[in-house]
């Protein structure tokens, strides 16, 4: 059941973060939502723009429909992934999203806003939710790629202004963290001082944070011992997620640590079987080990075992 994102967050707000996975391909729909089931959790389908592209928004979309009515226990939420302004629009008139993110982060604070306030205003004039983000992550987002050094966490005084001019529903913050495989060099916390400041001043309101994969450091031991060339890989530390949520990140992207797992089923696979050319059999263990990733991740999130709670609350 598709329910809307400001559903979930009313009911995690808090208490627990609700995972954003981010989905390409009907491989990783199936083991995203055998996975959710298995934990019992709600969860958030992220598309990118890169993600729209990538054979053809349409598929995409029956994709995810299909999947509803294959796991119909399953209640989750549909978003656009780091739209820009044209994308957001057309994502809103689809009928499909169940709300989208407005990325004007690498423009001027002002300009930001403008963007961010004008893409309020058309969701939700339908009644979609929308995401927008202040602050800069490090590393490459779409095609902008963000150098060390120029990453700029969240002001929370301006976080508050935003907010309030803008008129959007949900915020993603820069505490640290950034997107890809690469997000640190040595062992680092996420900025908690900063989500006490924004939290401090609104409390209640839901934070997101991107750039969140922890990149399993076995994960990449087996990619490379398989072929693969990953070096100096880092992610966030999984123990953060909990506390993170109790100061009010509600969603938690992770896409980064669904490719790992994919290149390692299919890097071993590939070098264990070198004469196999049939992708179906790699194509299946993929779906049960991210099946078992989701569910993981969402035990760390505290969304596992909120199914039935959150189904009660929405009286279905
Ligand atoms: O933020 C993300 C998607 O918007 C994903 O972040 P990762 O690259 O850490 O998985
Ligand atoms: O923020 C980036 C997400 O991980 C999506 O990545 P993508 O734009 O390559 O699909
Ligand atoms: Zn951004
Ligand atoms: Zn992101």
């Amino acid at each position: 059941m598709i329910v809307t994102t400001a559903q979930l967050f009313k009911h995690a707000y808090g208490k627990y973060a609700v995972g954003a996975y981010n989905i390409n391909n009907a491989e990783q729909a199936m083991g995203l939502f055998r996975g959710a089931i298995e934990s019992q959790a709600p969860f958030i389908i992220q598309i990118s723009k890169g993600a729209r592209a990538y054979t053809d928004k349409r598929m995409l979309e029956a994709i995810i429909r299909s999947a509803g009515e294959i796991f119909p226990e399953a209640i989750f939420a549909v978003h656009l992934d780091h739209g820009d302004e044209q994308t957001c629009y057309e994502c809103i008139d689809s009928g499909f999203f169940s709300s989208v993110m407005i990325d004007a982060s690498h423009d001027p604070f002002d300009k930001n806003v403008e963007i961010s306030k004008r893409v309020v205003d058309r969701a939700h004039a339908k009644g979609i939710s929308v995401e927008a983000e202040l602050g800069m992550l490090g590393g490459v987002e779409e095609d902008i790629k963000v150098e060390d050094g120029h990453a700029t966490l969240t002001n929370p005084a301006e976080a508050e202004e935003f907010v309030k001019r803008t008129g959007c529903d949900s915020l993603a913050c820069a505490i640290g963290t950034s997107h890809g495989a690469f997000k640190f060099k040595g062992k680092q916390s996420l900025h908690f001082d900063v989500l006490e400041k924004i939290k401090a001043r609104m409390p209640g309101f839901p934070l997101v944070m991107h750039g969140s994969s922890s990149v399993p450091q076995d994960e990449v031991a087996r990619i490379n011992a398989a072929g693969g060339q990953i070096k100096d890989s880092m992610g966030v530390d999984v123990n953060e997620y909990l506390p993170a949520a109790k100061l009010g990140v509600t969603k938690i992207n992770i896409d980064t640590d669904g490719r790992l797992v994919w290149t390692r089923v299919h890097r071993e696979f590939f070098r264990d079987k070198p004469a196999e050319f049939d992708f179906r059999p790699p194509g299946k263990i993929f779906i049960a080990e991210y099946a078992k990733f989701i569910a993981s991740r969402n035990k760390l999130l505290g969304s596992a075992g909120q199914l039935a709670d959150l189904r009660q609350s929405l009286g279905k």
